[in-house]
Protein backbone atom coordinates (compact mmCIF):
# COMPACT_ATOMS: atom_id res chain seq x y z
CA UNK A 1 0.00 0.00 0.00
CA UNK A 2 1.62 3.29 -0.66
CA UNK A 3 1.36 6.66 0.97
CA UNK A 4 -1.56 7.96 0.07
CA UNK A 5 -3.36 4.75 -0.08
CA UNK A 6 -2.34 3.92 3.75
CA UNK A 7 -3.83 7.26 4.15
CA UNK A 8 -7.23 7.11 2.89
CA UNK A 9 -7.41 3.33 4.72
CA UNK A 10 -6.10 4.96 7.98
CA UNK A 11 -9.21 8.06 7.93
CA UNK A 12 -11.80 5.42 6.84
CA UNK A 13 -10.99 3.32 9.50
CA UNK A 14 -11.07 6.81 11.37
CA UNK A 15 -14.52 7.72 10.60
CA UNK A 16 -16.08 4.61 11.02
CA UNK A 17 -13.99 3.44 14.23
CA UNK A 18 -16.58 3.74 17.21
CA UNK A 19 -15.96 3.12 21.24
CA UNK A 20 -16.85 -0.30 21.08
CA UNK A 21 -15.08 -1.33 18.20
CA UNK A 22 -18.71 -2.22 16.23
CA UNK A 23 -18.71 -1.64 12.68
CA UNK A 24 -22.55 -1.57 13.00
CA UNK A 25 -24.63 1.28 11.81
CA UNK A 26 -28.11 2.61 13.22
CA UNK A 27 -30.07 0.27 10.44
CA UNK A 28 -27.88 -2.60 12.01
CA UNK A 29 -25.91 -3.33 8.31
CA UNK A 30 -22.44 -4.21 8.91
CA UNK A 31 -19.79 -1.44 7.76
CA UNK A 32 -16.79 -3.70 7.19
CA UNK A 33 -18.61 -3.57 3.48
CA UNK A 34 -18.23 -0.32 3.03
CA UNK A 35 -14.69 0.32 4.13
CA UNK A 36 -12.85 2.61 1.99
CA UNK A 37 -10.97 0.32 -0.87
CA UNK A 38 -8.90 2.58 -2.76
CA UNK A 39 -8.44 1.45 -6.79
CA UNK A 40 -6.00 4.61 -7.48
CA UNK A 41 -5.02 7.42 -5.16
CA UNK A 42 -4.79 10.56 -6.00
CA UNK A 43 -7.60 10.08 -8.29
CA UNK A 44 -9.65 13.03 -9.84
CA UNK A 45 -12.95 13.05 -9.67
CA UNK A 46 -15.32 14.52 -12.40
CA UNK A 47 -19.14 15.26 -11.73
CA UNK A 48 -20.82 15.79 -14.39
CA UNK A 49 -24.00 17.55 -14.60
CA UNK A 50 -26.30 18.68 -17.76
CA UNK A 51 -25.47 17.94 -20.60
CA UNK A 52 -22.70 15.73 -19.67
CA UNK A 53 -22.66 11.97 -19.33
CA UNK A 54 -19.87 10.84 -20.77
CA UNK A 55 -16.21 12.31 -21.27
CA UNK A 56 -14.65 8.96 -20.98
CA UNK A 57 -13.64 9.45 -24.88
CA UNK A 58 -11.05 11.76 -23.51
CA UNK A 59 -9.26 8.75 -21.75
CA UNK A 60 -7.94 5.41 -21.81
CA UNK A 61 -8.20 1.67 -19.97
CA UNK A 62 -12.19 3.01 -19.56
CA UNK A 63 -13.84 0.53 -16.75
CA UNK A 64 -17.30 0.71 -15.48
CA UNK A 65 -18.67 0.54 -11.99
CA UNK A 66 -21.34 0.97 -9.45
CA UNK A 67 -19.93 1.38 -6.10
CA UNK A 68 -22.30 0.64 -3.06
CA UNK A 69 -22.28 3.55 -0.28
CA UNK A 70 -24.24 3.17 3.52
CA UNK A 71 -26.28 5.96 1.77
CA UNK A 72 -27.31 3.62 -1.52
CA UNK A 73 -25.54 2.80 -4.77
CA UNK A 74 -23.73 5.07 -7.11
CA UNK A 75 -24.72 6.15 -10.45
CA UNK A 76 -22.55 4.23 -13.21
CA UNK A 77 -18.65 5.53 -12.56
CA UNK A 78 -16.31 5.36 -15.73
CA UNK A 79 -12.54 5.14 -14.28
CA UNK A 80 -10.16 5.93 -17.10
CA UNK A 81 -6.60 7.31 -17.51
CA UNK A 82 -6.19 10.84 -18.61
CA UNK A 83 -2.70 11.67 -19.12
CA UNK A 84 -1.65 8.68 -17.17
CA UNK A 85 -3.78 10.19 -14.29
CA UNK A 86 -6.60 8.18 -12.75
CA UNK A 87 -9.99 9.76 -13.75
CA UNK A 88 -13.35 8.59 -12.75
CA UNK A 89 -16.48 9.99 -14.15
CA UNK A 90 -20.04 10.75 -12.61
CA UNK A 91 -23.09 11.51 -13.99
CA UNK A 92 -24.50 13.44 -11.41
CA UNK A 93 -28.29 12.67 -12.51
CA UNK A 94 -27.24 9.54 -13.51
CA UNK A 95 -27.69 7.73 -16.81
CA UNK A 96 -30.80 9.03 -18.97
CA UNK A 97 -30.70 11.94 -16.50
CA UNK A 98 -32.75 9.73 -14.25
CA UNK A 99 -32.33 11.76 -10.92
CA UNK A 100 -33.97 15.18 -10.67
CA UNK A 101 -32.00 17.34 -8.50
CA UNK A 102 -34.09 17.30 -5.54
CA UNK A 103 -34.06 13.65 -5.84
CA UNK A 104 -30.08 13.08 -6.03
CA UNK A 105 -28.21 10.92 -3.49
CA UNK A 106 -25.84 13.37 -2.95
CA UNK A 107 -23.97 11.42 0.06
CA UNK A 108 -23.46 8.40 -1.67
CA UNK A 109 -22.50 10.44 -5.01
CA UNK A 110 -19.91 12.29 -3.09
CA UNK A 111 -18.88 8.90 -0.87
CA UNK A 112 -17.87 6.94 -4.11
CA UNK A 113 -16.30 9.01 -4.93
CA UNK A 114 -14.19 9.10 -2.18
CA UNK A 115 -13.87 5.39 -1.77
CA UNK A 116 -12.57 5.53 -5.54
CA UNK A 117 -9.53 7.01 -4.13
CA UNK A 118 -10.59 10.70 -5.64
CA UNK A 119 -9.36 13.36 -3.55
CA UNK A 120 -9.98 16.34 -6.03
CA UNK A 121 -13.50 16.60 -7.91
CA UNK A 122 -13.76 19.15 -10.79
CA UNK A 123 -18.04 19.63 -10.95
CA UNK A 124 -19.74 20.85 -14.14
CA UNK A 125 -23.33 22.59 -13.77
CA UNK A 126 -25.43 24.23 -16.02
CA UNK A 127 -26.33 27.70 -14.40
CA UNK A 128 -29.10 30.59 -15.26
CA UNK A 129 -27.22 33.90 -15.52
CA UNK A 130 -28.30 36.69 -12.49
CA UNK A 131 -26.42 39.51 -13.96
CA UNK A 132 -26.76 40.64 -17.41
CA UNK A 133 -22.68 41.04 -17.84
CA UNK A 134 -22.93 37.06 -17.15
CA UNK A 135 -23.54 36.16 -20.67
CA UNK A 136 -25.44 32.35 -21.99
CA UNK A 137 -22.00 30.75 -23.40
CA UNK A 138 -20.04 32.13 -20.79
CA UNK A 139 -18.17 29.77 -18.64
CA UNK A 140 -18.03 31.06 -14.77
CA UNK A 141 -15.75 29.55 -11.77
CA UNK A 142 -17.82 30.27 -8.83
CA UNK A 143 -15.76 31.29 -5.50
CA UNK A 144 -18.42 31.34 -3.09
CA UNK A 145 -22.59 30.54 -3.10
CA UNK A 146 -25.90 30.60 -1.18
CA UNK A 147 -27.55 28.22 -0.02
CA UNK A 148 -31.42 27.73 -0.67
CA UNK A 149 -31.88 23.91 -1.00
CA UNK A 150 -34.58 22.48 1.41
CA UNK A 151 -34.79 18.72 1.68
CA UNK A 152 -31.57 17.74 1.51
CA UNK A 153 -29.41 14.98 3.27
CA UNK A 154 -26.98 17.29 3.37
CA UNK A 155 -24.39 16.35 5.83
CA UNK A 156 -22.63 12.86 7.15
CA UNK A 157 -22.21 14.11 10.22
CA UNK A 158 -25.51 13.65 11.69
CA UNK A 159 -24.07 11.35 14.87
CA UNK A 160 -21.45 13.11 15.62
CA UNK A 161 -21.36 16.71 16.06
CA UNK A 162 -18.97 18.50 13.22
CA UNK A 163 -19.45 21.55 11.92
CA UNK A 164 -16.50 22.18 8.95
CA UNK A 165 -15.45 25.39 7.60
CA UNK A 166 -16.28 26.84 4.58
CA UNK A 167 -14.63 30.65 4.46
CA UNK A 168 -13.43 29.74 1.06
CA UNK A 169 -16.28 27.02 -0.36
CA UNK A 170 -14.02 26.19 -2.91
CA UNK A 171 -10.82 24.81 -3.58
CA UNK A 172 -8.56 27.62 -4.51
CA UNK A 173 -5.99 25.98 -5.05
CA UNK A 174 -8.22 23.90 -7.65
CA UNK A 175 -10.25 27.09 -8.82
CA UNK A 176 -6.59 28.74 -9.94
CA UNK A 177 -6.28 25.99 -12.39
CA UNK A 178 -9.80 25.84 -14.02
CA UNK A 179 -9.19 29.68 -14.37
CA UNK A 180 -5.91 29.43 -16.33
CA UNK A 181 -7.07 26.70 -18.34
CA UNK A 182 -9.86 28.40 -20.44
CA UNK A 183 -11.71 31.80 -20.95
CA UNK A 184 -13.69 31.89 -17.79
CA UNK A 185 -15.29 34.42 -15.27
CA UNK A 186 -13.01 33.63 -12.88
CA UNK A 187 -15.41 34.74 -9.85
CA UNK A 188 -19.12 34.69 -8.97
CA UNK A 189 -21.53 33.70 -6.04
CA UNK A 190 -23.87 30.57 -7.10
CA UNK A 191 -27.02 30.23 -5.82
CA UNK A 192 -28.46 26.97 -5.38
CA UNK A 193 -32.66 26.45 -4.96
CA UNK A 194 -34.10 22.88 -4.73
CA UNK A 195 -36.08 22.96 -7.51
CA UNK A 196 -36.86 20.97 -9.87
CA UNK A 197 -39.16 24.34 -10.77
CA UNK A 198 -37.45 27.18 -12.14
CA UNK A 199 -37.40 30.76 -10.21
CA UNK A 200 -40.16 33.01 -9.91
CA UNK A 201 -39.08 36.43 -11.03
CA UNK A 202 -39.27 37.69 -7.05
CA UNK A 203 -36.75 34.96 -6.28
CA UNK A 204 -34.66 35.89 -8.64
CA UNK A 205 -34.71 39.65 -7.74
CA UNK A 206 -34.29 38.54 -4.08
CA UNK A 207 -30.61 36.65 -5.35
CA UNK A 208 -29.51 39.48 -7.00
CA UNK A 209 -29.79 41.54 -4.31
CA UNK A 210 -28.56 39.10 -2.15
CA UNK A 211 -25.47 39.27 -4.39
CA UNK A 212 -26.30 36.15 -6.43
CA UNK A 213 -24.16 36.10 -10.25
CA UNK A 214 -25.68 32.03 -10.77
CA UNK A 215 -28.56 30.13 -10.12
CA UNK A 216 -28.22 25.98 -10.08
CA UNK A 217 -30.29 23.49 -7.98
CA UNK A 218 -27.57 20.94 -7.96
CA UNK A 219 -24.55 22.80 -6.77
CA UNK A 220 -25.34 21.94 -2.65
CA UNK A 221 -24.95 20.03 -0.74
CA UNK A 222 -22.10 18.67 -3.14
CA UNK A 223 -19.64 21.11 -2.48
CA UNK A 224 -20.22 20.94 1.35
CA UNK A 225 -20.09 16.62 1.48
CA UNK A 226 -16.79 17.23 -0.74
CA UNK A 227 -15.22 19.28 2.36
CA UNK A 228 -16.67 17.18 4.60
CA UNK A 229 -14.92 14.26 3.47
CA UNK A 230 -11.60 16.33 2.96
CA UNK A 231 -11.97 16.24 -0.86
CA UNK A 232 -10.80 19.54 -3.10
CA UNK A 233 -13.77 20.77 -4.68
CA UNK A 234 -13.96 23.24 -7.61
CA UNK A 235 -16.89 23.73 -10.44
CA UNK A 236 -16.93 25.10 -13.81
CA UNK A 237 -20.73 26.74 -14.63
CA UNK A 238 -21.53 26.61 -17.80
CA UNK A 239 -24.19 29.55 -18.46
CA UNK A 240 -26.81 28.28 -20.57
CA UNK A 241 -29.34 30.94 -19.99
CA UNK A 242 -30.36 34.15 -18.13
CA UNK A 243 -32.66 33.58 -15.26
CA UNK A 244 -36.31 34.06 -15.62
CA UNK A 245 -37.45 37.35 -16.06
CA UNK A 246 -33.97 38.61 -16.50
CA UNK A 247 -34.67 37.71 -20.18
CA UNK A 248 -38.37 38.18 -21.70
CA UNK A 249 -40.66 34.73 -22.57
CA UNK A 250 -40.56 31.58 -21.01
CA UNK A 251 -37.33 29.40 -20.11
CA UNK A 252 -37.24 25.78 -21.16
CA UNK A 253 -35.15 22.87 -20.91
CA UNK A 254 -34.29 22.72 -24.69
CA UNK A 255 -32.09 25.89 -24.67
CA UNK A 256 -30.31 24.49 -21.27
CA UNK A 257 -29.03 21.52 -23.42
CA UNK A 258 -28.60 23.48 -26.38
CA UNK A 259 -26.40 25.64 -24.68
CA UNK A 260 -24.47 23.18 -23.04
CA UNK A 261 -23.92 20.94 -25.92
CA UNK A 262 -22.61 23.72 -28.33
CA UNK A 263 -19.96 24.71 -25.41
CA UNK A 264 -18.92 20.61 -25.13
CA UNK A 265 -16.07 20.81 -26.58
CA UNK A 266 -14.51 23.67 -24.91
CA UNK A 267 -15.96 22.26 -21.46
CA UNK A 268 -13.60 19.21 -22.20
CA UNK A 269 -10.78 20.67 -23.64
CA UNK A 270 -10.68 23.12 -20.69
CA UNK A 271 -11.26 19.60 -17.84
CA UNK A 272 -8.34 17.81 -20.06
CA UNK A 273 -6.02 20.88 -19.67
CA UNK A 274 -7.06 21.36 -16.37
CA UNK A 275 -6.40 17.64 -15.23
CA UNK A 276 -3.16 17.84 -17.23
CA UNK A 277 -2.13 20.75 -14.10
CA UNK A 278 -3.04 19.43 -11.17
CA UNK A 279 0.11 18.47 -9.52
CA UNK A 280 -0.32 15.32 -7.07
CA UNK A 281 0.01 16.26 -3.89
CA UNK A 282 -2.24 18.55 -2.23
CA UNK A 283 -1.06 22.10 -0.86
CA UNK A 284 -4.41 23.33 -0.10
CA UNK A 285 -6.26 22.94 3.37
CA UNK A 286 -9.50 20.84 2.04
CA UNK A 287 -7.15 17.79 2.67
CA UNK A 288 -7.47 19.37 6.80
CA UNK A 289 -10.83 20.63 6.34
CA UNK A 290 -11.80 18.21 9.70
CA UNK A 291 -9.15 20.13 11.99
CA UNK A 292 -10.75 22.44 14.42
CA UNK A 293 -14.34 21.34 13.39
CA UNK A 294 -14.83 18.40 15.52
CA UNK A 295 -16.61 18.85 18.79
CA UNK A 296 -14.34 16.58 21.28
CA UNK A 297 -16.20 13.49 23.11
CA UNK A 298 -19.37 14.26 20.80
CA UNK A 299 -21.05 11.26 21.26
CA UNK A 300 -22.67 9.44 17.95
CA UNK A 301 -25.77 7.87 19.35
CA UNK A 302 -25.51 4.54 17.53
CA UNK A 303 -22.34 4.23 20.24
CA UNK A 304 -24.92 4.68 23.45
C1 LIG B 1 -32.08 20.87 -17.27
S1 LIG B 1 -32.02 22.51 -16.67
C2 LIG B 1 -31.88 22.46 -14.91
C3 LIG B 1 -30.82 21.53 -14.41
O1 LIG B 1 -29.54 21.93 -14.96
C4 LIG B 1 -28.61 22.07 -13.89
O2 LIG B 1 -28.04 20.79 -13.64
P1 LIG B 1 -26.47 20.53 -13.28
O3 LIG B 1 -26.12 21.47 -12.15
O4 LIG B 1 -26.40 19.11 -12.89
O5 LIG B 1 -25.69 20.85 -14.54
C5 LIG B 1 -29.50 22.56 -12.76
O6 LIG B 1 -28.88 22.46 -11.51
C6 LIG B 1 -30.71 21.69 -12.90
O7 LIG B 1 -30.52 20.43 -12.31
N1 LIG C 1 -32.27 28.16 -12.84
C1 LIG C 1 -31.94 27.06 -12.11
N2 LIG C 1 -31.19 26.09 -12.59
C2 LIG C 1 -30.71 26.20 -13.84
C3 LIG C 1 -31.00 27.29 -14.64
C4 LIG C 1 -31.83 28.34 -14.13
O1 LIG C 1 -32.13 29.34 -14.78
N3 LIG C 1 -30.40 27.08 -15.84
C5 LIG C 1 -29.75 25.90 -15.73
N4 LIG C 1 -29.93 25.36 -14.53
Amino acid sequence: MDNHSYIHFFYFFKMNHKKNNSFKNQSGKDRNQYKIMVVDADMIGIMGGTGVYEIVEMGEDIEKRVIETPYGESPEISTFKLHDVPVAFMPRHAKGHANPPHMINYRANIYAMKKLGVDQIIATNAVGSLDLAVKPGDFLIPNDFIDFTKTRQFTFYDHKTVHVDVTEPYCPNLRDILISSGDVIGEGVYVCTEGPRFETPAEVEMFRRLGGTVVGMTGLPEAVLARELEMCYASICTVSNYATSIAPGKLTIDEVFEIVETKMKDLRTMVVEAIAKIPSGRSCQCKNALNGAEVENSIEPEDL
